[in-house]
């Protein structure tokens, strides 16, 4: 598999392929544009440190945004759970906390600073592409200090980017969520 086509396919058995949009019509604009889509709640799970002041006002701010087209559940994961000494084992900890959150239902999209390349077109377009499939529910991952563990990583359905620059977690989740509204 490479990231110029499919990124994965989850254990529920459901089709939770997503394709690579440079393999979408080169028009600018959203396939759904003008269209109802199945919206589906989406969850955002964030592992990290308590969240400064200002960011949970934005986060805040945008769910109450987004009340009316989804549901939003906000969710903080602890950073190194269990106080690992080296970086391995925080990853791990923290890979075992957020894959035990995750069900055969989710659609998985992980945020790395290696992942896919979308437009904010292509965003809307795989929030539509997930609520075609037989998921009930959107989950966004952000990793904390050293990213996501190998587990999360095999069962995201999709792994994109938000820019090439390597973002604190808590500024991904705050261009993830305006994205989110953007769409
Ligand atoms: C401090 S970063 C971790 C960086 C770490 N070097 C890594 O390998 O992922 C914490 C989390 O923020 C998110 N993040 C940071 N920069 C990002 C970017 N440019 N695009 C998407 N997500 C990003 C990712 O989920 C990442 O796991």
């Amino acid at each position: 598999m490479t990231m110029a086509t499919a990124v994965g396919i989850s254990a529920c058995g459901v089709s939770l392929q997503w394709t690579n949009p440079n393999s979408y019509s080169s028009g600018k604009g959203c396939k759904y544009a003008g269209q109802s889509v199945r919206a589906l709640p989406i969850r955002i799970l964030t592992v990290g440190k308590k969240r400064l002041p200002g960011v949970q006002l934005l986060v805040d701010e945008y769910i109450a945004k987004l009340k009316s087209y989804c549901h939003v559940d906000d969710v903080q994961i602890r950073s190194n759970p269990k106080n690992a000494r080296n970086a391995m084992a925080q990853v791990d900890d923290e890979d075992i906390a957020v894959i035990n959150l995750i069900t055969s239902n989710d659609w998985v999209v992980i945020l790395d600073e290696r992942g896919l390349d979308l437009s904010s077109e292509h965003l809307a377009e795989l929030l539509g592409d997930a609520g075609n499939t037989a998921a009930s529910r959107l989950s966004f991952c952000i990793g904390g200090p050293y990213g996501h563990g190998q587990r999360v990583r095999k069962r995201a359905n999709v792994s994109i980017k938000l820019s090439s620059m390597v973002l604190n977690h808590q500024i991904a989740l705050v261009v993830l969520m305006e994205q989110i509204y953007r769409r």
